[in-house]
């Protein structure tokens, strides 16, 4: 499928000469492939545990903050830290890049410049890749493999402390190979990357960029506009932000996102966003008019529609669509209420991913959300509450 394709022009940066990674510093260590990890931040973390984890890899670790990569070492997510960018890159088997999308493209540059490994394998894990490959063809056409990729799941939250070995299981994980990439190099890239326990799938960078931006992009700039837009009404009425409640809450959470990873995002998905944006005016329109005619049936309609289609969204698979088994709980707000529902739960050694109370209301009837990993989890949650009393949906 990915044979054969390589150019014979493939573009040269003045490379030195000579590479700095000598033998003492270049063989594996014990035999064991080195991997540099560019951005030790959540997804960089995330995968390094993961690789530790599963494979007998070395990660060494490089962050333009060094803090966050003496703080990967510290949290044993790193083996090492890196003291000399250049001579781990140039003894370096595996490659990834975890740095916010326009860093990356310089890190390429700077990357293409070095004495690689012939063997290495260069990904990355940015939020767009059309960018990214097309520099990554004209950088590397046939001699260096550069594989781009991107994990869809993540956090708003940002930074070391946050990565998880299992932040990425179920998830899709989508690789976009250039188009002389061969399959084995995949399968190579596939292998160290399978503590991640994710489900990889190979696209188009264009196709990529564009679903993407439907689902995850331009969710993000309305999520962000919706809260400016409440912020606006709370300059004028304070009780706008005692009010605001679970609803909100759920709808806006990835407004909490690190805006230096959303501008780069933004910046080179800059067409399709822009395409959405006209969608979503003409949306906003239809929307308008149908409450504008007060006709019941219309309206009901129009939330009927979006139901239908959310509710039929693959939740419980594994998808792009959270792989998470929520049960919902009504809970009095009282005293050790939760603390009685997770306790149930905990005796049944049922493990909780998540835990969010989406509405509290003094004294009267809440709605705890539990979230697990697994359906047989969610199902045995079920049971147990429900034999003690518990109304669960
Ligand atoms: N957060 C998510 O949900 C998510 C999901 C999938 C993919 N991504 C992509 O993953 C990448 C990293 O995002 P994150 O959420 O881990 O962010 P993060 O802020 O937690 O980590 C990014 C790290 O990169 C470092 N960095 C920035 N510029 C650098 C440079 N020039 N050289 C070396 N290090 C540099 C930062 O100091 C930081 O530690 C982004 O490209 C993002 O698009 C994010
Ligand atoms: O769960 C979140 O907070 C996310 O925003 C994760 C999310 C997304 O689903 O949009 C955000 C950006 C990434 O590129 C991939 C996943």
């Amino acid at each position: 499928m990915f044979h054969g394709m390589c150019g014979a022009e493939t573009f040269h940066q003045t490379a030195p000469s000579v590479s700095l990674c000598n033998m003492k510093a270049g063989v594996k260590v014990d035999g064991k492939k080195r991997v540099l990890l560019i951005g030790t931040g959540l997804i960089g973390g995330s995968i390094a545990l993961a690789i530790r984890k599963e494979t007998e890899a070395v990660v060494i670790g490089y962050d333009i903050n060094n803090e966050q990569a003496e703080k990967a070492k510290q949290l044993s997510v790193i083996d090492k830290v890196a003291t000399n960018f250049r001579k781990e890159a140039e003894c370096a088997e595996l490659i990834i890049l975890a740095s916010p999308v326009e860093e990356t493209i310089k890190i390429m540059r700077e990357l293409a410049t070095y004495q690689l490994k012939e063997n290495v394998l260069i990904t990355d894990v940015g939020s767009t890749k059309r960018n990214i490959m097309n520099l990554a063809n004209e950088l590397w056409n046939g001699d260096i493999t550069f594989i781009g990729g991107h994990p869809m799941a993540g956090s708003h939250k940002t930074g070391v402390e946050s990565a998880k070995a299992h932040l990425l299981e179920n998830a899709f994980y989508v690789l976009t190979p250039q188009p002389c990439t061969s399959y084995e190099k995949i399968e190579e890239l596939k292998d160290l990357l399978k503590g991640t326990k994710a489900n990889f799938l190979v696209l188009d960078a264009a196709e990529h960029d564009y679903i993407v931006g439907v689902v995850s992009h331009f969710p993000h700039i309305i999520a962000s506009g919706l809260v400016t837009h409440v912020k606006k009404h709370a300059n004028r009425n304070p009780f706008i932000n005692i009010l605001a409640a679970g609803g909100f809450r759920d709808i806006t959470r990835i407004a909490s996102s690190s805006p230096r990873m959303w501008k780069d995002i933004v910046l080179q998905n800059r067409d399709n966003l822009l395409d959405l944006l006209d969608d979503w005016i003409m949306e906003i329109r239809n929307m308008q008019s149908i409450i504008q005619t007060g006709n019941e049936h219309l309206i009901a309609g129009f939330f009927e529609e979006a139901k239908t289609y959310r509710d039929a969204l693959p939740v419980r698979s594994k998808g792009a669509i959270p792989a998470y088994y929520d049960l919902y709980v009504d809970v009095i707000d009282q005293t050790g209420a939760i603390a009685r529902i997770t306790g149930l739960i905990a005796e049944q050694e049922i493990d909780i991913t998540n835990l969010n109370i989406i509405e509290a209301r003094e004294g009267l009837l809440g709605v705890l959300r539990v979230s697990f990993q697994t359906e047989a989890d969610l199902s045995n949650a079920r049971k147990i509450l429900e034999q003690n009393g518990y109304k669960t949906y």
